[in-house]
């Protein structure tokens, strides 16, 4: 199946900037498919979204839609449909007169705009508010307009830019179910941009990663969390994430300062050494493979989010609340098979294998 878009080598260096904002990433995005690019501010995100969409130039590399490069074709005849979190709606006027907007500057026929226009409310479930003003309107409304302006042109693919991210929580929920809805029922391709994870991992069905540029990541959405590829990806995802720490194994036994943990099958040399939150355990103080004592103890209703200093080393995990670990408290730390990940110290990369703490250290 040809995708519906092609990302190859695509680079962004901004005039007098020594750093490139988006650095030869490589990307396919499936026909119907919806995919989150998820990093923290400054990683190149919009300025991605915005080589898609004509309003930035590449530097180098291509960008495809059904197979056609794109690059040289304006924003305006690219068919792609960008929405931002401030809702490009116009308030002064009506949400008929905001959604037939697009289409009227095209100089389309009356009767196709009353249908486009039409069809869209629908499918926005807003048939009733077609004569309200858009300033009457609130939050997740006035949003549900804005993409509503977009869809109307009937893009191929819409991109969309921390679109929930002014609304109030419930609002953020409401619009997440209505998107998932949306793209299911006209089977929209998107990609959808966001620094919050939990908005990626319940709207998308892939979720690329990027940080300074790179994208550090492709993976679906329901595998990601549990199978970091890169360091940097770990230590972004989860809450808490993985405890991340870099030292170096030699003869069987990983040395952090004065961290030290027998494990096997793990190369020796650099590693960083990752412990999954969720799969360590809290035991009686001399058992298990290391002791530490308990510095920070975080309720979260049926569990709690537990910090263990161990020999200099802050390490998270997450308990069943019943648990009723106490501040202070001097605790052993059990590290069962497949709580350990390893990523090799100079490139990033997981290693291959299954690190695990040796059978006499348990
Ligand atoms: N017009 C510009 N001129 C120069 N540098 C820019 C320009 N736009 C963005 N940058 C820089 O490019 C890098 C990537 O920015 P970009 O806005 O794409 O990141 P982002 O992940 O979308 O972040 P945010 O979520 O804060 O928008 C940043 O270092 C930013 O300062």
């Amino acid at each position: 199946m040809t995708p519906k878009l092609s990302l190859r080598q695509l680079s962004k260096v901004y005039p007098g900037s020594e750093v490139a904002a988006v650095d030869r990433i490589d990307l396919d995005v499936q026909p119907g498919e919806t995919l989150a690019l998820l990093g923290s501010s400054g990683c190149g995100k919009s300025t991605t979204l915005n080589m898609i969409v004509g309003l930035e130039q590449p530097s180098s590399g291509d960008i495809q839609i059904d197979g056609q490069s794109i690059v040289a074709t304006p924003a305006g005849k690219r068919n792609v449909g960008l929405v931002f979190q401030d809702y490009a709606v116009f308030t002064s006027m009506s949400v008929r007169q905001n959604l037939a907007f697009g289409l009227s500057v095209k100089g389309r026929p009356k009767a196709e705009i009353a249908r486009a226009v039409a069809e869209t409310a629908e499918l926005l479930g807003m048939r009733d508010k077609l004569d309200a003003r858009a300033q009457d309107l609130g939050g997740s409304e006035l949003q549900r307009v804005a993409i509503g302006r977009t869809l109307v042109t009937r893009p191929s693919l819409l991109l969309l830019d921390e679109p929930l991210s002014n609304l109030e929580t419930a609002a953020r929920l409401a619009m997440r179910r209505e998107l998932r809805r949306l793209q299911k029922e006209i089977g929209l391709t998107i990609v959808y941009v966001t620094h919050d994870q939990i908005e990626a991992l319940s709207l998308a069905d892939r979720i690329a990663v990027m940080s300074a540029g790179k994208i550090r990541q492709v993976e679906a959405a329901t595998r990601i969390m549990d199978n970091p590829a890169h360091v940097f990806v770990a230590s972004f995802l989860g809450d808490p994430p993985m405890t991340l720490i870099r030292g170096k194994v030699g003869g069987g036994v990983f040395r952090a300062d004065g961290f030290a943990l027998p494990l096997g099958d793990i190369p020796e040399g650099i590693v960083t050494l990752g412990l999954r939150p969720q799969a360590l355990r809290l035991v009686a103080p001399g058992e298990g493979a290391l002791t530490g004592r308990l510095s920070q103890v975080e309720p979260r209703g049926a569990e709690a989010a537990l910090t263990l200093d161990c020999a200099g080393k802050a390490i998270r995990l997450l308990v069943p609340a019943q648990t009723r670990p106490v501040p202070g408290e001097t605790c052993g730390l059990s590290i069962p098979e497949g709580a350990l990940v390893a990523f090799d110290g100079d490139t990033n990369l997981r290693l291959p294998g299954a690190p695990h703490v040796a059978e006499a250290a348990r």
